[in-house]
């Protein structure tokens, strides 16, 4: 079959084809002059990786393990908004899909499906919830003491997002969203579910209905009262808020410009990981995202010091294409190409993929 997706980008191509224009916009768009979106991926052309010879790879294993949990790989799902932009089974496809595929799958507090739903498409995978900062601390106290009882074994919080990112393509597109993309974790506060506005975006507005730009590190002990779940902070990006996340005890950090939708900065989220990996100092698993699209960029974050890195568009590609099984047909892909290379560079564990596998030029 001619158009069968042979590689992450593939799938990117059909699902263009698939996913409404604004929708579309809104899953592929970046802040401002979508320069960071650019720098994600330009970052990777600057890393090759350091091929050993000789090395007995006829076995190659890329499981893992993370924050306990064991894991068929190092790739997991990154949080995204509203999945039922990319297909009508929204989350609870991309649940099964992840389960299929034996990934972590980090569900966005702004899901098409409620928590609870997306636990129950499928119970017993591995899933965090990742959360966002509500004004309403009635709700959002609500939602962190369900996680636990829902399924889920850890609490993300996004930290990159006082407030969302100039999208220029939503603004021009006066982006709204139709009543089955609402926000399910927040139907019980009806006034943060702004679906249309004039010349501008309604998940921009809704954004700044409901986050909460106020909260410091001194927040992070509130959260700390409602869950015990272990806390993720998702969006470092210097040495020094990774030493502070570890004053302040997370379970692990995730390396991320949130795939360059919030600051429009000329550097790719590649080109900090090292930085954030050398302050923690092997203190707590480091996560990764932004431009991961390949087996080998997955090898290249690994060896620069990531534990495990996150996918947030190539799934939703999967997911336009093909449901539940697309989801896991793309995860499944990169867990291929990974073992591939793992095979190429003589690194057959998880664990040898060490800093000496990697150059950047
Ligand atoms: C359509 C879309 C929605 C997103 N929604 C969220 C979200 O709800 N919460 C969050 O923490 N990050 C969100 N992100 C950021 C992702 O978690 C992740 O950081 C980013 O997509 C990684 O880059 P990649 O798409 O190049 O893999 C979103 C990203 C996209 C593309
Ligand atoms: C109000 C939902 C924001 C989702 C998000 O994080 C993104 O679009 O990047």
């Amino acid at each position: 079959m001619a158009d069968e997706p042979l590689c992450v980008d593939d799938f990117e191509a059909l699902a263009h084809a698939r996913v409404r224009a604004e929708y579309w916009d809104y899953i592929a768009g970046g802040a401002g002059s979508e320069r960071a979106l650019a720098a994600n991926r330009t970052a990777f052309e600057r890393a090759a990786l350091r091929p050993r010879i000789l090395v007995d790879v006829s076995t190659v294993s890329t499981a893992t393990t993370l924050l306990g949990r064991d894991l068929a790989g190092p790739v997991a799902i990154a949080p995204t908004a509203y999945h039922r932009m990319s297909h009508p089974d929204g989350e609870l496809a991309t649940a099964r899909g992840a389960a299929d595929a034996g990934a972590l799958y980090i569900t966005s507090f702004f899901s098409n499906h409620t928590m609870e739903d997306i636990s129950a498409a499928a119970p017993d995978a591995p899933r965090w919830l990742q959360l966002y900062w509500l004004h309403d601390r009635g709700l959002f106290g609500d939602v962190v003491e369900r996680a636990a009882g829902a399924g889920y074994e850890a609490l993300v919080l996004t930290v990159d997002t006082p407030v969302l990112g100039l999208r220029l393509r939503d603004a021009r597109n006066s982006l709204s969203l139709d009543p089955e993309t609402i926000p399910a974790n927040l139907t019980a506060a009806p006034t943060l579910l702004t679906t249309r506005t004039e010349n501008s975006s309604a998940v921009s507005a809704q954004a700044v209905q409901a986050f909460d730009a106020s909260i410091t590190w001194d927040d992070l002990a509130w959260l700390r009262e409602r869950s015990r779940l272990p806390l993720i902070l998702k969006g470092i990006v210097t040495a020094e808020d990774a030493r502070l996340a570890l004053d302040y005890g997370v379970a692990a950090i995730a390396v991320s410009n949130h795939g360059g939708r919030q600051l429009d900065n000329p550097i790719g989220a590649l080109d900090v990981l090292a930085e954030v990996v050398a302050a923690v100092d092997g203190r707590c698993p480091v996560l990764f995202d932004g431009g991961v699209r390949t087996g080998h960029d997955v090898a290249v974050a690994l060896a620069l010091g990531a534990d495990a890195v996150l996918v947030g568009r190539p799934v939703l590609w999967g997911l336009a294409v093909g449901g539940a099984e697309g989801v896991a047909r793309v995860l499944g892909l990169l867990r291929t190409e990974l073992e591939r290379v793992m095979a190429l560079i003589g690194r057959p564990t998880i664990a040898s993929i060490d800093a000496s596998a990697v150059v950047l030029r």
